[in-house]
């Protein structure tokens, strides 16, 4: 690949099909974003939801309860809101493909939201709540392929809700040798883990988050909950963390609707996730890969190392390490040639694309963010060193 190529985009996911629809041909038309709306039981995600259905927004938001099991039981589980009207009211049967959005690829889970929004109408805004026990590391990257599945709707972001009461204990489930966090977690989606600390539920609902709601913070005092938020950021730090009462978050842009988590990467984020917070889970951190800016020609040398660790779980050298896994990736990698690339990843799926505007001279060093178990070792670095330093081009 020469430095006129274009830049790597979506990489597809490994569940889904080599050879899928192009969608050059359908004509462009406006997408609607959905939201993952995730937490643990009790946590408060109905009750955020009800408060969204009956705000003043002027926008028309359906809300799909994605039950784990055989099938989506829509007729139960769909609520749209009209804009201009309090009257948040169930919508009456749509016959659906049914099908567990968590296990399915897009023909089933998208396809049955699109087939919903042909037959209702377009609505504004999708908020897809997911049981107390879903993995949104999961969900997400159904949504996220939608480019090249000729989607009409993209995942604008994931919002986990947390009990401010309860999250320590839920996250403290996974270690020592109760017997809770391993079962909790190999009956929600089989995952194995890697030894070591083990992931909880609360674990995987807040290292793939983009805003986290720490609820019920009537419940806890403030150093309670100055304890829950540290410990938070400590396993995610590139989410916004909102602390909120019965849900009432501030304003609903940005913390439920229009996150545009998947869009744009800026360096202020990044540089945040960066700040050294505390390793205080043993389980996820989030660390930082600074490295300099690339040359063109260390462009593909970026995706080998990005596919290997995403896709392989292993470095592409031969630096020893432990296991590690990825569930969120970001980063902002400046080119020598003035362009910026932006990369977004949700577990084995990553996307990287060029940023809409050129870094202003020597603007800043290229940064890759990880959040998961594991991440925080040395090795990570050097081997990306090494693989970009495989090019010959300037480092
Ligand atoms: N004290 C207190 N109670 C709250 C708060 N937010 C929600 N609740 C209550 O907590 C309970 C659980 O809230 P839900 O909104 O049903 O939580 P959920 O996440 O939908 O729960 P599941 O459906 O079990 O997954 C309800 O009785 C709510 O009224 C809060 O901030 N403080």
């Amino acid at each position: 690949m020469d430095a006129d190529d274009e830049i790597p985009t979506l990489v597809p996911h490994n569940n889904v099909p080599d050879a899928v629809p192009s969608s050059d041909d359908a004509a462009p038309a406006a997408k609607v974003p959905i939201t993952i709306v995730t937490g643990y039981l009790g946590a408060g995600k109905t009750t955020l939801l009800n408060y969204i259905l009956t705000e003043e927004h002027g926008k028309k938001i359906a809300v799909i309860l994605n039950e784990f099991g055989d099938s989506i039981d829509i007729e139960k589980q769909l609520t749209v809101s009209e804009a201009h009207t309090t009257d948040a009211r169930p919508v009456p049967f749509v016959p659906l493909a049914n099908g567990c959005i968590c296990c399915s690829v897009k023909d089933v889970g998208v396809a049955a939201i699109e087939n919903l929004m042909e037959q209702r109408g377009a609505f504004d805004y999708i908020l897809l709540e997911t049981t107390g026990l879903a993995d949104p590391g999961n969900i997400a990257p159904l949504f996220w392929l939608d480019d090249g599945l000729g989607s009409s709707i993209f995942l604008d972001g994931i919002v986990t809700l947390v009990d401010a009461k309860n999250v320590l204990r839920s996250l403290d489930e996974g270690y020592g040798d109760g017997p809770a966090g391993q079962q909790e977690h190999e009956h929600e989606d089989g995952h194995e883990g890697h030894g070591g600390p083990l992931l909880t539920t609360a674990h995987l609902q807040i290292s793939h988050a983009d805003v986290i709601i720490v609820n019920k913070t009537d419940l806890v005092s403030e150093q309670e909950l100055a304890a829950v938020t540290t410990r938070i950021r400590s396993i995610n730090g590139l989410a916004h963390i909102q602390t909120t009462t019965r849900t009432q978050v501030p304003q609903l842009e940005g913390l439920v609707l229009d996150l545009h988590a998947y869009d744009d990467v800026s360096a202020a984020d990044l540089s945040f996730a960066s700040k050294g917070h505390s390793h205080l889970d043993p389980s996820i951190t989030t660390t930082t890969l600074p490295f300099p800016a690339l040359s063109p020609p260390q462009i593909p040398l970026l995706d080998t190392f990005l596919r290997s660790i995403l896709w392989d779980e292993a470095l592409p050298t031969a630096h020893p390490h432990s296991a590690f896994e990825i569930h969120r990736l970001k980063g902002r990698v400046p080119v020598t040639d003035g362009r910026v690339l932006l990369v977004q990843g949700v577990r084995s799926t990553y996307d990287v694309t060029e940023g809409k505007t050129a870094v202003a001279g020597g603007e800043e060093e290229a940064r890759l963010v990880l959040i998961g178990k594991g991440v925080a070792q040395e090795a990570l670095r050097e081997s990306l060193l090494e693989v970009l330093g495989g090019s010959g081009g300037d480092k």
